[in-house]
């Protein structure tokens, strides 16, 4: 059996991973370079039942146990590691501002409320790296790895059945194809039944701290300019340390490697993190960017079969979960593909077929 995932991201290359354990005959199309958009920029926190009482549920915890399992296959290092979860908030003008903080790295003034999770229920990858570990461990199972724009795809005379997949021009023939472009998969409506995907953009800062930022996630609150800003603060095994917050909507350039940061948000982002300790210091600064994370209308991410076609499948919209929720997506996805049906997690509450597809004349008009 031939699969063509189209797609580098931490979807595209999980689903490459476990597809390619069996014996099957499988491509990855990436347009840029692995791990080139959100799943390269992502902050990579995992947790175990931030998704309870969710559809969710059931697919973040077999993911988190995955997690946990896959250091002990793949080799490599991506830096996992387990970690605590805090909660609180940023103090104003007000008597707290000059408390000193719960946890010692802190600033004065940075209320810590609550803990969120432990180091059983949460813990940290990078997500470049682990992305990258995945699809190296495809590779070396047999995946190819072909550098290109997938710009349509082929069917038999019936209309129906999947025959390959047009990368600019040339044609690669395949007996099951995988849509897994992240926020691009909304082009894929031009050839497919499809729902939308959208993209939500954030930036982030990359601090090189060292070991001077213990193992602690932050969830915290802030009020800049008259707004409730929510803040994410993720120190990494690896010495690094992601922080973003700000989200906006804004349009998806039609080029990955055009994603770019707003100047403005970057600034901003940068005061608040020096505002919450000293290990944010603007020397540290290893990166600033910005990424798209994909997201559906009702929120839950489509992985299943594409309506109206045969041999034809689909694994986006994973929003704020996706470097969480990616293993367990190609585990089933793999699953389905190869057996008919995926047996480690129910995938009906994500068949697209649940949500309107997107008139593709929309996308035509853009
Ligand atoms: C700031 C930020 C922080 C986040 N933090 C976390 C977190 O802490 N934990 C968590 O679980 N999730 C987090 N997420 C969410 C997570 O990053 C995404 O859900 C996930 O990376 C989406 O992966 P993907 O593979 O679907 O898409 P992407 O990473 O967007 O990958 C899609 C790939 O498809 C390629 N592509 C596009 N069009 C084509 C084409 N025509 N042909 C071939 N290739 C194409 C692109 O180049 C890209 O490499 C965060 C997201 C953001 C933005």
């Amino acid at each position: 059996m031939r699969v063509i995932v189209c797609g580098g991201g931490v979807i595209g290359a999980c689903t490459a991973y476990f597809l390619s354990r069996g014996d099957i005959d499988v491509t990855v199309v990436e347009r840029s370079e692995i791990a080139a958009a959100a799943s390269g920029k992502a902050g990579g926190f995992l947790a175990r039942d931030w998704c309870a009482g969710t559809p969710l549920d059931a697919l973040a915890r077999r993911s988190f146990t995955l997690h946990a399992q896959l250091p002990h296959e793949v080799a490599g290092d991506w830096a996992y590691r387990r970690m605590t979860a805090y909660g609180g908030y940023v103090a104003g003008d007000d008597a707290q501002r000059d408390a000193p903080s719960a946890l010692g790295w802190l600033s004065n003034g940075v209320v810590i409320a609550h803990r969120l999770g432990t180091t059983d229920t949460t813990a940290i990858v990078h997500p470049r790296k682990f992305t990258s570990a995945m699809m190296n461990a495809a590779l070396a199972q047999g995946t190819r790895l072909r550098q290109g724009r997938v710009t349509g795809i082929v069917r038999d005379a019936d209309g129906m059945t999947v025959t390959g997949v047009e990368i600019e021009g040339s044609v690669i023939e395949a007996d099951a194809v995988v849509i897994a472009m992240g926020p691009w998969s909304l082009l894929a409506a031009q050839w497919m039944t499809l729902p939308a995907v959208y993209g939500q953009r954030s930036p982030s800062i990359v601090y090189d701290t060292g070991t001077d930022v213990p193992a602690d996630a932050l969830f915290l609150e802030h009020e800049s300019g008259g707004e409730t800003v929510s803040i994410e603060v993720f120190p990494r095994a690896d010495g690094s340390t992601h922080i973003t917050a700000f989200s906006d909507i804004a349009p998806l350039p039609l080029d990955p490697a055009a994603v770019v940061p707003e100047q403005d948000a970057i600034a901003r982002l940068q005061a608040v993190s020096e505002r919450l300790s000293p290990a944010f210091r603007a020397d540290r600064i290893i990166a600033r960017q910005a990424c798209f994370r994909p997201v559906t209308q009702d929120g839950l991410p489509l992985i299943g079969r594409v309506p109206n076609s045969e041999g034809l499948y689909v694994a986006t919209g994973h929003n704020v979960w996706g470097i969480l929720n990616a293993p367990a997506t190609g585990e089933a996805l793999a699953e389905l593909v190869t057996e008919g049906a995926a047996s480690s997690v129910d995938l009906t509450p994500f068949d697209p077929a649940r949500l309107r597809p997107l008139d593709p004349s929309l996308l035509q008009a853009r």
